[in-house]
């Protein structure tokens, strides 16, 4: 097969779809991998490492995703890329279909094989192509929330761990998964005073056993998120249902009742978000915007921005996954492994993600319906 590795154009996407040691895993197994120019560059990796793996560069995004069977990317693909993919062709990246009807309409009309990292699942629920990225985005919230804190930055001036006899920040948050427990991990480790809700009581428990009596822990319904969002100088969105739309749990009314200054992360953002005052995407070059006195970040690449780490954090779990549809064609693979049968969301220009297609209000075509699949995973699937 031959995987092509486009350079990624999102604002600030220094990450790469995959490293030289991915290469030689790939070509090693007797695949070719074509390159674009310069895709390592904002990870510190040059074209010759990729080179002296047994890459091969072109010089034009075009050039890659003519040439390729299988395209991996990071970030969904966008707008000006959607010409060019090939009918029939495999796009294994993170896809966040949920809020993207255009890019979705692409990836049907042009009947790609749209395998979305963030919806591979195995049967214990987890979602290890996503773990990785949530680690990042949820230990940086809390260093971005600590500097938009301080004044030249928008926020109220207060200090994240306070200083003896002035007590430290409060963080709030919502959402106790691996964003919510990375967040807390730091936030803590400042000394702020830290509070997570979760619906999940599970979750709850398992956040109190580790972290102890440091953490608070709530669960999260209204009252209690109202009460948390009013309080915070720092909240922080991190809720999943794994497809959907972000449910907007913070509203409107919520953020009104915040202090002026005060700072919203909704990490959420790639699905939507789950702040109700958070409207639009932000990037990493203008990131933040105010509303009722409060300042709001809602950068969707937050990992972008700390690509040397993102991109051998997110590789070390992709590798497998693409070796395997690589190996065996996709349809091999997604028979042998309900994991990567869950992440494909389109396929012969169907949506095969209930999730996804309930956001888009689009038809649901259970993915038996296109591909043979055998029982033990049909029946796990739905
Ligand atoms: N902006 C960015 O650059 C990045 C965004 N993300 C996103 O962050 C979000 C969170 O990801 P993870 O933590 O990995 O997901 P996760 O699945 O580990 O955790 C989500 C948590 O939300 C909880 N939840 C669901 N409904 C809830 C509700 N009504 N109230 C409170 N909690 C609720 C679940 O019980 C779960 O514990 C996702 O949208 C993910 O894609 C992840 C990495 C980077
Ligand atoms: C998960 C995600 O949206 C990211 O890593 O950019």
């Amino acid at each position: 097969m031959i995987i092509g590795i486009p350079k990624e154009i999102k604002n600030n996407e220094n990450r790469v779809a995959i490293t030289p040691a991915g290469v030689e895993t790939l070509v090693g197994a007797g695949h070719q991998v074509v390159i674009e120019k310069n895709a390592g560059a904002g990870s510190g990796i040059s074209d010759e490492q990729y080179l002296a793996a047994g890459a091969r560069m072109l010089d034009k995004p075009a050039e890659v995703y003519q040439a390729a069977d299988m395209i991996m990317k990071v970030k969904e693909p966008l707008a000006e890329e959607y010409d060019l993919f090939k009918e029939g062709q495999v796009l294994f990246t993170y896809l966040h279909l949920a809020p993207e009807p255009e890019l979705t309409r692409a990836l049907l009309k042009k009947k790609v094989v749209g395998i979305a990292y963030e919806t591979i699942q195995p049967e214990d629920g987890s979602l290890p192509l996503l773990t990785p990225m949530s680690e990042v985005a949820g230990r940086m919230s809390i260093q971005i929330a600590a500097q938009i804190l301080e004044k030249p930055h928008g926020g109220k001036g207060v200090l994240m761990a306070g200083v003896p006899g002035v007590a430290p920040a409060k963080v709030t948050i919502v959402g106790g998964g691996m964003v919510g427990t990375n967040a807390a991990k730091i936030a803590l480790g400042m000394g702020a005073d830290v509070t997570i809700l979760d619906k999940n009581p599970n979750r709850l428990r398992y956040l109190d056993d580790i972290f102890g009596a440091r953490l608070k822990t709530l669960m999260s319904n209204s009252y209690n998120v109202k009460a948390a969002v009013a309080e915070a100088d720092a909240l922080i969105g991190a809720v999943l249902i794994p497809g959907a739309r972000a449910p907007k749990i913070v509203t409107e009314e919520m953020v009104q009742a915040m202090q002026p200054g005060s700072v919203i992360v909704d990490v959420a953002i790639d699905q939507g978000g789950c702040v109700a005052t958070v409207d639009r995407v932000t990037t990493h070059a203008e990131p933040t915007f105010i509303k009722y006195g409060v300042v709001h970040y809602s950068v969707a690449n937050m990992p972008g921005a700390v690509a040397r780490t993102s991109t051998f954090a997110l590789t070390n779990v992709t590798l497998p996954y693409a070796a395997a549809l690589a190996n065996k064609g996709y349809e091999k693979a997604i028979k042998e492994d309900i994991a990567l049968a869950r992440g494909v969301n389109t396929i012969d220009g169907k949506v095969t993600y209930k999730a996804v297609a309930q956001a888009l209000n689009l038809e649901y075509v259970p993915l038996a319906q296109v591909v043979d699949l055998p029982a033990n995973i049909n029946e796990h699937l739905a």
